[in-house]
């Protein structure tokens, strides 16, 4: 499936540094000028998840494979993006191919690191990105309106959802909101993601704060959180430049780094799994001795389907999941216990997989 998450924002914000925090590479280059990144980064991340840690340990598993994630770090955006300045059209076209988008918004005050507009103000700079990206869906549903016109004078069926679509997108951004705020029928909604609206695209916010305020936050971050909060979107708070320090560090050192710090946890594992919410996604496991396992699926997908991530024919030849549920599966230590309590159970084509599952799949090929 491969869920991609774009990292987009102003130039000169961190967002090269929080990329090369998240896949602990130094891949991109970051530094400490505008436009730094042209050609777009694409790295793959592994979704922390304590729950397979622990089915591991129990079924004694030599391997331990998350499920991933994609992120691409994406050119920094400025004002006139839609119009082509700073090469805005290709950037856009980067951002066009991802599912949802981190939205890096600078909140740390560093007057040797250069600000696009000479100040930090992390709110406007959302509403400037913002803004590019609506300008770019209004200029592009105008085109696509007008190559349409004949197929839906001919009467073409997709055609006619398609402009019936596009003309409620458009009249949401012309009064200066996202086309995100729409909310679509089921029957509207394969053809609405396929129109591929930059402000569908679901958004969380990162706000980029300070390395001493890693942990609680400033008042540029409390602003972001409340601009958040009145749209309905999330955020995050996250150092970049920490982050990417801590990625270098083997384990144990940087557990300690985290607590000295005052952090529970990484930020980056938050923001992996705050993107993995912000997608409606959910895990399922598969766990034996050789291996313990995480997939991700929709919320929602049937048991065929979430076989057929693992592999085509599983889904193809699907007879039944041997289904454990994650609190089972530890409750009664491990399979043989929750066979004999009686937890675990045969699921077929119509069962919708729940997060947590542990699944043992019977196909015939
Ligand atoms: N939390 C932070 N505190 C202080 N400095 C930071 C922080 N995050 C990033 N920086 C610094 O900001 C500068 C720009 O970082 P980076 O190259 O990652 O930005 P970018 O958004 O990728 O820029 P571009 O759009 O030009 O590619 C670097 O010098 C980096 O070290
Ligand atoms: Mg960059």
């Amino acid at each position: 499936m491969g869920f991609k998450m774009g990292i987009v924002g102003l130039p000169n914000v961190g967002k090269s540094t929080l990329f090369n925090a998240l896949t602990k590479t130094a891949a991109a280059q970051a530094a400490n000028f505008p436009f730094c990144t042209i050609e777009p980064n694409v790295g793959e991340v592994g979704v922390p998840d304590a729950r397979l840690d622990k089915l591991a340990a129990i079924a004694g598993s030599k391997q331990i494979i998350p499920t991933r994630m994609t992120f691409v770090d994406i050119a920094g955006l400025v004002k006139g993006a839609s119009q082509g300045e700073g090469l805005g059209n290709q950037f856009l076209a980067n951002i066009r191919e991802t599912d949802a988008i981190a939205h890096v918004l600078r909140c740390f005050e560093d007057g040797d690191v250069t600000h696009v507009d000479g100040r930090v103000n992390p709110v406007e700079d959302a509403e400037t990105i913002e803004t590019e990206l609506m300008l770019a869906d209004i200029e592009s549903i105008e085109k696509r309106l007008q190559n349409i016109v004949r197929k839906v004078r001919g009467g073409d069926k997709e055609a006619v959802q398609q402009e019936r679509l596009l003309r409620q997108a458009l009249a949401m951004l012309e009064d200066g909101k996202p086309a995100r705020l729409i909310e679509v029928d089921e029957e509207d909604a394969k053809a609405w993601k396929m129109l591929q609206l930059l402000t569908t695209k679901p958004v969380l916010y990162v706000c980029n704060v300070g390395e001493a305020e890693a942990a609680e936050g400033n008042a540029h971050s409390a602003k972001v959180a409340e601009m958040a909060a009145a749209q309905g979107n999330s955020h995050v708070i996250i150092s970049a430049q920490i982050e990417e320090e801590i990625s270098q560090l083997e384990d144990d050192e940087a557990e300690m780094f985290l607590t000295e710090m005052g952090l529970e946890e990484a930020g980056l594992d938050r923001l992996i799994r705050a993107g993995y919410e912000l997608l409606h996604l959910e895990t399922y496991f598969t766990v034996g001795p050789k291996e313990a396992r995480a997939w991700t699926i929709k919320t929602g997908t049937a048991g065929p389907q979430a076989a057929g991530v693992i592999h085509g024919d599983f889904e193809r030849g699907f007879i039944r999941a041997e289904t454990i549920a994650y609190d089972d599966y530890i409750a009664h230590n491990g399979e043989q216990g929750s066979k004999e309590a009686g937890k675990m159970r045969a699921e077929g084509k119509s069962y919708i997989v729940k997060d947590g599952d542990v699944l043992h799949f019977l196909f015939n090929t």
